[in-house]
């Protein structure tokens, strides 16, 4: 039975849990909710989820302890939680940007056993990139830890050294993607079309290109290359993209929170 306690019931542990329900992986009944502000779970409660303020208390029946409370907000949890966790039933998922397993560990003892996942706000409906790390725990727990975010969407497993470039890629990622296409519905607006006919077709259009990306496992320079008629406009306005700095952009934002995302726990 799988019984999941998420610490920090904000963004990131409600758009969890909402999935893993939604993907039939657990009921709404299996999985505790916390936060210390307990009247901003009352839609929650009323859906089935338990909820609570007392971290302590939440995780006494939980295989799995979901961290997801904000880098900045660990540590007071971590010392809270420390004398209540269950080396010997209980697994610890951190979603926590910018902290090490060891970080995790060094608050709740050596035993404890630390999986670090990064999921992206799409795992509500089942569709997040979630990139999943250990530095210790057994091939048995993170098979289950990556079966449970690969009924939410799919899992890569990596070296804890690169987490925090899959923060940036595709925790960050989802955000890049979303104003890019904002922005090309502006443009729609700019050209002509009313404003929700404009984010309709930027939407459906960008689904396509990553579904094609997807479904034929091309490279995106190839399908690029199938749009660009000799002398055309689209070969036109994608120059004009890159002259004011459009790959530059989102390589030097990538980067940047690449960066920010591994100084967040002392920040
Ligand atoms: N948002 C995203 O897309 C992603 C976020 N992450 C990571 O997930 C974590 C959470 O981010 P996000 O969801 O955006 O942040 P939010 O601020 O939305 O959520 C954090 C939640 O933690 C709760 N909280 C704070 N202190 C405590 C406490 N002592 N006990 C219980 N709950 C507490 C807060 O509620 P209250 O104030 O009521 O206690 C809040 O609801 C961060 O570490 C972030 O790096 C990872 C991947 C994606
Ligand atoms: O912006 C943040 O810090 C968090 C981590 C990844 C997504 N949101």
């Amino acid at each position: 039975m799988n019984k999941i306690t998420i610490i920090g019931s904000g963004n990131i542990g409600l758009s969890l849990a909402k999935g893993l329900v939604n993907k039939a992986y657990c009921k709404a009944e299996d999985i505790t909710l916390t936060r210390r502000s307990l009247k901003s779970l009352s839609e929650e409660a009323a859906k089935g989820f338990k909820v609570s303020d007392n971290n302590k208390v939440a995780i006494y029946d939980a295989n799995v302890i979901v961290l997801a409370v904000l880098p900045q907000q660990l540590k007071k949890v971590l010392d809270e939680i420390a004398p209540a966790v269950s080396p010997e039933k209980q697994i610890v998922v951190s979603v926590v940007s910018g902290v090490t397993c060891a970080d995790v560990r060094e608050k709740l003892g050596n035993n404890v056993q630390v999986i670090r996942a990064m999921p992206n706000t799409a795992i509500a409906i089942g569709q997040s990139m979630t990139c999943v790390a250990s530095d210790n725990a057994s091939d048995e727990q993170v098979d289950r830890v990556t079966r449970m975010f690969e009924t939410v969407g799919a899992v890569v497993t990596i070296n804890e050294d690169l987490m925090t470039s899959a923060t940036a890629l595709c925790a960050c990622g989802i955000a890049f993607f979303l104003r890019a296409i904002r922005a090309a519905s502006q443009g729609g607006v700019e050209i002509g079309f009313h404003a929700h006919d404009a984010l309709k077709m930027a939407v459906q259009t960008a689904k396509g290109a990553a579904d094609l990306l997807l479904q034929t496992q091309s490279h995106p320079e190839g399908e690029i290359d199938k749009v660009t008629s000799p002398k055309g406009c689209t070969i036109a306005g994608l120059n004009e993209m890159e002259h004011n700095g459009f790959s530059s952009a989102f390589i030097k934002g990538i980067k940047l929170s690449a960066r920010k995302a591994g100084g967040l726990y002392n920040d």
